[in-house]
């Protein structure tokens, strides 16, 4: 099949923007398909030393070829002498951040049904030794279906083995990055994870203290660590400074607290082998069926 280039899409509105990258929204011009076209500059990559980021986008969205209907789809890359193209999934309706803006905060049973699609999306990096490493609302869109789908794999991470978790002596290659160059990773300050902040190592786990936060989040309207500076919500991190506003539904206070555990071992699911039971089987989720959600309800 013939590389794609620039010419077989006309791109439109820019429907995403990064600190090394932007979305457009593009049409494929033999289908009329619409795509979204994350495209890169090369020479802004090179200067900030991101080709390892990018690399690794590629590389994992490609691991992940979205056999889960919960992440985006990465149909092809191509390149011309200045830019990367990454043509991904549309989703036609945009980041769950701005619904969750325009909703204020979502009902119980919203929130619980896409609390279920982010444990299932969850439950499938998981099996593909993925950690997301920046999971947030921006990086959480909806589709035309309103079914979610997780983007933006430029932070993720590889796991070597499952019993990654234990010091087998193999740092977390951003600890080995920046021992060499110390700029180690760190993801969005108000979702980071206090292990993340602390030792720069990251595993499954921390997706889970990302997913309390969402789900705190989509419940709310507020992000539960919030402050006037990135070292003011650090600190509020470490010190598990939070609290939940008045006549918040105690079942999702419960699955909450239970994931933003200080001790990433000690997290709910932290120690799951294979799906996160110990989150389906959470009060929370009571009369859910994993594995037949039904449609998703209508948001308010
Ligand atoms: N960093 C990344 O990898 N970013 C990506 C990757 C893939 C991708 C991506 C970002 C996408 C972002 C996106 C943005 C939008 C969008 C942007 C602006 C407006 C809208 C819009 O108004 N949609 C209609 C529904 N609105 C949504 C907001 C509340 C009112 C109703 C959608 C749709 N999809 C996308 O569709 N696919």
């Amino acid at each position: 099949i013939r590389k794609k280039t620039p010419s077989d899409f006309i791109f439109g509105k820019v429907i995403g923007e990064g600190s090394f990258s932007t979305v457009y929204l593009a049409k494929d011009v033999q289908t009329n398909k619409e795509y979204a076209i994350k495209v890169l500059e090369k020479a802004h990559i090179i200067r900030e030393k991101k080709s390892e980021y990018v690399m690794r986008e590629k590389e994992v969205l490609r691991i992940l070829e979205s056999l889960c209907p919960y992440i985006v789809h990465l149909y092809s890359t191509f390149q011309d002498p200045g830019r990367l193209y990454f043509v991904l999934t549309y989703a036609k309706n945009g980041e769950l951040l701005k619904h969750i803006n325009l909703y204020k905060k979502f009902n119980f049973e919203c929130t619980r049904y896409y609390s279920c699609e982010l444990v299932l999306a969850l439950e499938y990096l998981r099996s593909k030794k993925i950690v997301h490493r920046d999971l947030k609302p921006e990086n959480i869109l909806f589709d035309h279906n309103f079914h979610i789908l997780i983007t933006d794999f430029g932070s993720a991470k590889i796991e070597k083995s499952e019993d990654n978790d234990i010091n087998d002596g193999t740092e977390d290659d951003d600890v080995q990055q920046s021992n060499r160059r110390r700029n180690s990773f760190v993801g969005t300050a108000q979702f980071v994870s206090p292990e993340m902040l602390q030792e720069s190592k990251s595993s499954y786990a921390s997706d889970l203290w990302a997913l309390g936060c969402i789900v705190f989040q989509m419940a709310s309207g507020q992000m539960p660590f919030v402050g006037g500076s990135e070292y003011l919500i650090f600190q509020k991190i470490l010190r598990l400074e939070y609290k939940f506003p008045d006549g918040f539904d105690e079942r999702i206070k419960d699955f909450i607290e239970k994931l933003l555990v200080l001790e990433p071992t000690r997290r709910l699911g932290a120690s799951d082998e294979t799906t996160y039971v110990s989150l389906r089987k959470h009060e929370f989720f009571e009369e859910v069926d994993f594995d037949d959600l039904g449609p998703p309800p209508k948001l308010s």
